[in-house]
This record gives structure tokens, sequence and C-alpha cells, in this order.
């Protein structure tokens, strides 16, 4: 595939430096290379920091708490709402940013800007409406209040999924309530989190508040450090089960407060009296968001028997549509995964599905002509409940169809799962769909609707999901903690 090199109408949002204490820092012995997903051509060389890095940004982001954290909460929903205001100018070159080194086409890229920005819009509006509680207490002359302080210094630690959103849901709520933060992008993707920190200096945060470090070797022992620094007072995560849980048990020593977003293996339930197209295109939108690399996504479709093969139909002529290609050129609907290694797994579970009896309905497969990183979905129906896909998340672009008869057979098998971040259902029956969603065990289920993530709804999981809110009126919770302050022997004037 030809290279393509994005041109930008502003250049300095494209940097190669980590950024700490306010000042963009380069100098080190060791660098990675941020490559384009689709041609596998360098991008940027960044510097591979070395471990003291973090301890230094950790000191820096304690330093800056002290004065941050007594900033007015009107003056830090300016800031931020300054960069909300900054990223919506900017969006046309962030997109290119994010699309370039992710590989989602442009128009989504868009999006993700938009839903990224919408995280400042709204911590914004929540900074100063961070209420606390009075209290008269079960002791005699005693009166009490509770207020919300900001927590302290947060490791924030995310994937290249969502290079630019997923750090802005922590990161907008973490300033919004007074924090500041030490954030590790991923090293597929920190081109993003550094055109965000050029835009948070140029809304006027104060140096230290904000700091990003850059390590593609050392990824582990920095959120080794950032678990076990008493000066971090909370990490937030997205990412993996798997490190979720090597997070979890490294934050004990410090009894660290944790936000954990982790894997997901959407059910997606379409009841035979749903509106079948409405059901079909819903799917597509959210099977498909980041070729399917998204922890929404739905990973397993469970079909009612008597539609299940017309679903399958309808479902591979739309996906058969897709025009797959660098996410930068024009008329691209699809692009590459975020490397080729991730595709094994999509063949993996193929290939048991199929063993175990599924249908190919659109065979999918490897795109070598695009390059090592492109796959052609596949669809399958009459994948039976055994096959692996049924019990792990894929993480790609795989539909695996699996028909149900009854309601309780169908909650039955979206419950079997260790997981429970989102699920699905589609039905014309008010009672269905309140019955089913009240029997689900995941932290969201959307309804009639295969898109809901919305800076305004609580995003967060259930069982191995993780736990935690982000986003909405419990977004700020997470940042800060509960004081309570007991005032005694209130004298009596009567
Ligand atoms: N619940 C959510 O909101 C959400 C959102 C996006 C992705 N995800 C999940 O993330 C997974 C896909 O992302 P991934 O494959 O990059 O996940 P991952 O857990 O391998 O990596 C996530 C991030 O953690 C870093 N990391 C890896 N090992 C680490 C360690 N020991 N210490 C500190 N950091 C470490 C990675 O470099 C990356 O930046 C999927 O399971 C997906 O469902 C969840
Ligand atoms: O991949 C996980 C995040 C997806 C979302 O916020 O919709």
């Amino acid at each position: 595939m030809t290279i393509i090199t994005p041109t930008f109408a502003n250049e300095s949002l494209l940097k190669d430096a980590a950024f700490i204490n306010g000042e963009w820092v380069k100098s080190t012995a060791e660098y990675f290379e941020v490559t384009d997903p689709a041609t596998g051509a360098v991008i940027r060389s960044l510097p591979d920091q070395p471990l003291e890095v973090v301890d230094e940004a950790i000191d820096v982001a304690f330093e800056a708490f002290k004065s941050f954290k007594l900033t007015a909460p009107r003056q830090r929903a300016t800031w931020l709402r300054k960069i909300f205001s900054l990223m919506m100018e900017n969006i046309d070159d962030l997109a290119k940013i994010l699309s370039w080194e992710n590989g989602k086409p442009l128009a989504e890229a868009k999006g993700e800007i938009k839903y990224a920005a919408s995280f400042f819009e709204w911590f914004s509006e929540e900074a100063p409406r961070i209420y606390g509680t009075a209290i008269t207490p079960g002791i005699e002359g005693n009166r009490a209040f509770t207020r919300r302080e900001p927590i302290g210094v947060c490791g924030i630690i995310c994937p290249w999924n969502f290079p630019s959103a997923m750090i802005a849901r922590k990161a907008a709520a973490a300033l919004a309530a007074g924090c500041t933060v030490v954030i590790k992008p991923d090293s597929q993707t920190p081109l993003s989190a550094l055109g965000l920190a050029h835009l948070v200096q140029e809304a006027g945060i104060p140096p230290g508040v904000f700091n990003i470090v850059l390590s593609h070797s050392k990824t582990p022992e920095f959120g080794l450090k950032l678990c076990e620094s008493t000066k971090v007072r909370k990490v937030s995560f997205t990412g993996s089960t798997a490190v979720g849980k090597i997070l979890m048990k490294q934050s004990a020593s410090t009894m660290k407060k944790l936000s954990l977003e982790l894997g997901g293996n959407a059910p997606f339930i379409v009841f035979d009296d749903a509106d079948l197209d409405k059901a079909v295109e819903q799917a597509i939108a959210c099977k498909f968001r980041g070729m399917g690399q998204t922890c929404v996504c739905a990973n397993r479709f469970y079909v009612q028997r008597s539609i299940h093969d017309q679903f399958a139909v309808k479902l591979a002529e739309k996906v058969e549509k897709f025009v797959i290609g660098h996410g930068l050129d024009n008329g691209v609907t699809h692009g590459p995964m975020i490397n080729p290694k991730s595709i094994e797994k999509v063949e993996a579970h193929v290939k048991d599905a199929v063993e175990k009896g599924a249908k190919t309905v659109l065979e999918g497969g490897r795109l070598p002509k695009l390059g090592p990183a492109f796959y052609a979905p596949t669809v399958l129906s009459h994948v039976p409940q055994t096959a692996d896909v049924a019990s792990q998340e894929t993480f790609g672009p795989l539909c695996a169809i699996i028909p149900f008869e009854t309601a309780e057979e169908v909650v039955g098998y979206a419950n079997a799962s260790e997981l429970g971040l989102a699920s699905y259902v589609f039905s014309k029956n008010v009672d269905t769909l309140y019955g089913v969603s009240e029997a689900l065990e995941t932290g969201m289920v959307a309804c009639n609707t295969g898109l809901f993530s919305d800076a305004t709804v609580p995003f967060g999981g259930v069982k191995e999901s993780g736990y935690g809110r982000e986003g909405s009126l419990h977004g700020l919770d997470d940042y800060t903690v509960i004081k309570t302050t007991i005032i005694g022997n209130v004298p009596k004037y009567l």
C-alpha cells in the first residue's frame, strides 16, 4: 500500500517528546517508533524514557497538587471548557493524527475527537457542582457535614483503541475534581495524547498538573511505579482484564483507589419481534467501530431461531460492501487492525467455531495485498454456544451468530461469562426489554440501539470487566474522597 503522509494546518500538534511540568522532554538514550498500522511506515520516533522519569513526573504532580487542589472550581471549569473549544477548533488535525497512528477511518477518528472533547465540556460543567451533605448525627450536640475533596495525584494508563477518548474520559474528571495526573499512553498510539497535551498547555492549565510519560520497552515497570508510589493516590486503567488484575495486585501495598475499565464480551440479543433491518444496521454500527476492536463491540450475536438465517444473510450483505483500506484514504469505511498479531485471535476463533459446526456465511480473511494488518470480516452462523467466541473476547472483525429459542435460554447464555461490560437487546416488546435487561449481568444494557457511548451516561462494567464509572454525574466520584467534619457540643441557646 502507498505510504500516506497527511498535512496539518497546525503542525505544533504533532509532538515527539514527553510532557512533564509544562516542558517537552526529549533527551534520552533510547527511542521507540510509532508506525502507521496500514503501511508499517514510521510516523515518529519518541523517547523510550528511563524508569526514573516516572518518579520525576510523580514528584512534579505531587507538588502541583498542593496548589491545584485549592483552585476555585469555576476556574477549573473555565480551563476545561477552553480545552474543549481548542479540541473542536483543531478537530481536523487531531483526527488525522489519530487515524494515522491507530488506523481507524478519518470520519470515525473525527467522531472520537468529538467524543473526547465532550468529556472536557461535560466535566467543565460538573466541576462547580461538587456537593457534600449536612447531617444531624445520633450523638446529641454533634453536627456533621461532608465535603468531596480531590483524591490527589492520579496515574492514568490507557490503551490504543481510543487514543484520545480514553485519556479524556479520565483526565477531564480528574482535573475537574482538582487532581493532578501522570498519564502513560499506549506506545502504539501516543501522538494523540501528546497533541492533547499541547492544547491543555495552551488552555492555561498550570505546569505539573497534566503530565505524559512515554515508554515502549518498560511499560510494566512504569505501571508498577505508579501502583507502588505512596504519592499516587489513585490509578485509573482501561485495558484488558489480565493487566487489570496485575495492577490490582500491585496496588494492594498502598491501598490505592482504582478504576478498572476492562475487557468485554458483549452479547447482542435479537428477538424475533424486533425490527430486523434496524437490528442489522445497529449490529454493524456496534460490531465494527474500530474494526471490532472496542470493549463494547458485540462479541456474540444471539438471534432467535425463526429469524436467525435471515439476520445472517442481511448482515453479510452489508459487511460485503465495506471499503477496506488506509484510514486516511477517501471513501474508506474500515481500516486495518492495530497490528498483524491481533488477527491471530480472530483466526483462532473462526477455526474453532467452524470445527464445532458453525456455517460460513462470509468467509473474510487476511488481505495481504493491502498489508499484513488487514483482515476482511468473517460472518459465521449456527455457531454453537460451546465455541470459544461465546466465552472469550475476540476483539476483531468476526460476527458469530448463535441461535436461541427462549428468553430464559438466551439470558443463561449471555450471563455464562466472567465478563460483564455491555449488552444489547432488540425487541418491540417492552416486557422483553425490561425483563431481559434487568436479568443481564453487565454494567450497561443498550436496548434497540448499538451505539450508546456518551459523556452523560455512566460507563463501566461488573464482574471481571472491572469497576468504577466514567462520565456522567458519577464520573467525579472516583477522583474524590469524602471528608466528614464533626462539630461537637453545640450549645443550646434556649
Ligand atoms: N472497559 C473499557 O472501557 C475498555 C476500553 C477499551 C479497551 N478495553 C479492553 O482493553 C483490551 C484491549 O486493549 P489492549 O490489548 O491494549 O489491552 P492491554 O491490557 O494489553 O493494554 C492496555 C494498556 O496497558 C498497558 N500495559 C500492558 N501491560 C501493562 C502492565 N503490566 N502495567 C501497566 N500497563 C500495562 C499497555 O501498554 C496498554 O497501554 C480489551 O480487552 C478491551 O476490551 C476496555
Ligand atoms: O473501548 C472501549 C471504550 C468504548 C466507548 O467508550 O464507547
